[in-house]
């Protein structure tokens, strides 16, 4: 069954315990929180203290997504404060291989993540050592754009990678989900649908999160 990693980044900040509850409740299966830094982004949002904050409020693992410069320097402070999967941009590190390497020597999850317009290249040849593949579907740097359909293209080529090579990793869109595009994605070989406003701009959550799902 594909899994829902609903974005924090469109919930209620103010409410921010219930507003996850509340998807936990509705069925979602991990909770994605957008790491920004205002450098390799054009945002600033939340850091290691949110993360330490809603860790006991929820089971459920907290799906990192770092889009900062020099990751390698925040790994051990988010894996203290309870990131269960650390995701890191290809294009933020230049030593991709001893970043992806740090997380998994830290004991959790190491995912990759590409933007829109950096080839599967890029990431090729870390593929057998990563858990999570994330494709980005908008440019990040805001919740609520537009899904990018070209990435399709290499949702389909990295799945045939992973299939040539054996390979368990899962992988994951993030940006413009909704059930439309949702449905897409799966036939291209997702595993994982990130969703941000489609999902808190929803008052019925577990609806929204249904519909997706099954999209
Ligand atoms: O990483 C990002 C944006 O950079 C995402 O996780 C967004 O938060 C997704 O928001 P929606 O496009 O689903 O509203
Ligand atoms: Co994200």
């Amino acid at each position: 069954m594909t899994k829902i990693s609903p974005s924090i980044l469109s919930a209620d900040f103010a409410n921010l315990k219930e507003e996850i509850l509340d998807v936990e409740r509705g069925g979602a299966d991990y909770i994605h929180v957008d790491v920004m830094d205002g450098q390799f982004v054009p945002n600033i949002t939340m850091g290691p203290l949110v993360v330490k904050a809603i860790r006991p409020v929820t089971k459920l693992p907290l799906d990192v997504h770092l889009m900062i410069k020099n990751p390698d320097k925040f790994i051990h402070e988010f894996v203290e404060v309870g990131a269960d999967i650390l995701t890191v941009h290809a294009e933020a590190s230049p030593h991709l291989d001893r970043t992806i390497q740090t997380i998994k020597d830290a004991g959790i999850k190491a995912g990759v993540v590409i933007n829109p317009a950096t080839p599967v290249a890029l990431i090729q040849h870390v593929l057998p050592n990563v858990d999570l593949v994330l494709l980005m579907t908008v440019n990040p740097g805001f919740g609520g754009q537009s899904f990018i359909h070209y990435v399709l293209n290499k949702v389909e080529e990295v799945d045939k990678l992973r299939k040539e090579q054996g390979l368990r990793f899962e992988i994951e869109v993030d940006g413009g989900v909704n059930a439309d595009t949702a449905k897409l994605c799966k036939d291209a070989g997702v595993d994982v649908l990130v969703a941000g406003s489609a999902i808190f701009n929803q008052r019925d959550r577990a609806k929204a999160i249904a519909s997706i799902r099954n999209g």
